[in-house]
């Protein structure tokens, strides 16, 4: 062999391995999965600039992806401007990518607006990372299932309490599920009894709550897409409302953090001080950055567990009224287990499968955030041949899920048989998805199933819930409602609430005389 072939073999070697580490880069894999491979399957474009936007309904996107998943099948993708979207409707699919692929899929879609109302200090909202997971711990902490077992004595008197308004005014029980649900979270943060519907510690936080709703509204505000808008001089037209929305919205959120905390700190030490959530917290805090991060997580809590239980409470509710079989099965339970010598409570929960399968059919029934809460891919990626942009926000569609024919047997009917083995026990299904996947699960869903359960079992225990009649004697229709947006809530509706016997009311009083 000559010098100039061994030579040429050097650089026949040199080339094949720099070839080799090219294609196994990360580059040359962005750089074909970009070029050749598909998006998930979605509607074509109609538009090169806007993408799909003109055909996304601002109501009830849920529907209309769950009609797309008949065509396009587990995926479904659509862009609007640049950003990409993937909505997901198969369970399984979700599990993959957002508990198996965590590490990419567990950060959040960014909206320009929150920062500007100032609800950034919200963990819920914020971006995967280290920030995000040291609220996340301290959030875990509090809210693990050993730890809300402290909060269920709370949980008992407040939903006494609202028996109790029920049976004075029973017209009103949307308010009274409201009050009683929000003063069990302000209560286990910051130890504050809520006395009536102008309380200011709620009053501000459903402001604040309110506020970020519509500013989250898809296309509410451009600048949300476009985040340089907020560079421009706010006296341009089109860039005053925003800012002023924007700059009033950040009061109140100020105040919803700092206001309760400060409070519990003034009546540490003092007889006016309750063992509470923050309390704990500021027992170990050490710095300002501390205290600023317990500000933050119990702000997030209060945020996440005012308005959610609510809802599920009140399609409670709404399923009673129109499905009294399922209610008289409950009521049986409740006779057999708890008799009618006493209130039911925690320690009957185990022995209560039915009225447990109830609160899983309620999750199901009218999941509270039909498309869960986004998240985004920290980078690109390959799913199935289907190549995932970096930032593309991913949905769930929880209410595709909860109607998946291969699980659910006519899903429009509220049936909580459906979730029992023929042995008699409850199946698996927990309806977990129903709050959400991942590292970004809720983590108050233990809290929450608690608070819908005693409401569940407190209520039919004491009361009969019926369709109204109307003057001729003949069932009034309850044909229920829904709002629009993130948190889809039962709007205000009818029924006949009524004391089941006088010796249930007569308990009633007399646990709430008799509480310490
Ligand atoms: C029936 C009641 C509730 C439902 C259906 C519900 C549902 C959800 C869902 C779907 C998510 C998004 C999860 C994801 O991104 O995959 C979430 C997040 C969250 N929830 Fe809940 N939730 C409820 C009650 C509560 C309660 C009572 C609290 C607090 C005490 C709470 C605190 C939070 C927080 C802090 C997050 C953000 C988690 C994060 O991004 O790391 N939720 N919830």
């Amino acid at each position: 062999m000559n010098r100039f072939s061994s030579n040429w073999i050097v650089v026949e070697v040199g080339f094949c391995i720099a070839a080799w580490a090219l294609f196994r880069s990360k580059w040359f894999k962005s750089f074909f999965s970009k070029l050749w491979l598909p998006y998930p399957p979605g509607p074509a474009a109609k538009n090169w600039i806007a993408g799909n936007i003109s055909e996304i309904p601002v109501e009830n996107q849920w529907f209309l992806f769950t009609e797309w998943s008949k065509i396009y099948g587990d995926l479904t993708y659509f862009r609007a401007l640049h950003q990409h979207f993937i909505v997901i409707n198969k369970l399984e699919v979700a599990i993959e990518l957002f508990e198996k692929r965590s590490n990419n899929y567990s950060s959040r879609p960014h909206a320009t607006m929150v920062d500007l109302m100032g609800w950034d200090f919200n963990s819920g909202l914020k971006p995967y990372g280290n920030i995000w997971r040291n609220q996340r711990r301290l959030l875990q902490q509090y809210l693990k299932p050993e730890a809300t077992r402290s909060y269920q004595t709370t949980q008992v008197q407040k939903i006494h309490d609202m028996l109790l308004q029920l049976l004075e005014s029973p017209n009103d029980f949307m308010n009274h599920v409201q009050h009683s649900s929000g003063s069990i979270i302000m209560a286990t943060m910051y130890g504050h009894d809520v006395q009536t519907k102008d309380d200011p510690y709620t009053k501000i936080a459903g402001l604040a709550l309110d506020r970020l709703a519509i500013a989250l509204f898809p296309g509410a505000y451009l600048v949300n897409t476009i985040s340089a808008l907020r560079l421009l001089p706010k006296w341009l037209p089109g860039c005053a409302e925003f800012n002023n929305f924007a700059v009033e919205t950040r009061t109140l959120t100020d105040k919803m953090r700092n206001d309760p905390v400060e409070k519990v700190q003034q009546l540490r030490g003092t007889s006016g001080e309750r063992r509470c959530i923050a309390g704990n917290m500021l027992e170990n805090c050490r710095s300002d950055d501390e205290l600023e991060d317990i500000k933050c997580v119990c702000a997030t809590m209060y945020a996440g567990g005012a308005d959610t239980t609510i809802s599920s409470v009140q399609t409670f509710f709404y399923a009673m009224a129109n499905y009294y079989d399922v209610q008289s099965k409950a009521q049986e339970e409740i006779d057999r287990v708890v008799g009618r010598e006493r209130l039911p409570s925690f320690e009957d929960r185990p022995s209560m499968p039915y009225s447990e399968a109830i609160v899983r059919e309620i999750l199901r029934w009218r999941p509270l955030t039909p498309l869960g809460v986004a998240h985004t891919s920290s980078d690109e990626d390959i799913y199935e041949g289907y190549y995932i942009p970096k930032g593309t926000a991913l949905m769930p569609n929880i209410w595709c899920m909860t109607r998946d024919p291969a699980k659910y047997d006519d899903p429009e009917t509220f049936n909580p048989s459906r979730f029992f083995n023929p042995d008699g026990t409850l199946n698996d299904d927990d309806l977990n998805y129903g709050f959400g996947f991942g590292r970004r699960i809720c983590p108050g869903r233990h809290f929450a199933k608690a608070t819908v359960w005693l409401s569940v079992v407190s209520v039919l225990a004491t009361f009969d819930i019926r369709k109204k009649k109307d003057a001729t004697g003949k069932d009034i229709p309850v044909d229920q409602a829904y709002t629009q947006g993130l948190f889809s809530r039962p709007m205000p509706f009818e029924c006949a609430i009524t004391p089941r016997s006088e010796a249930t009311t007569a308990l009633l009083r007399d646990a709430i005389a008799h509480r310490d």
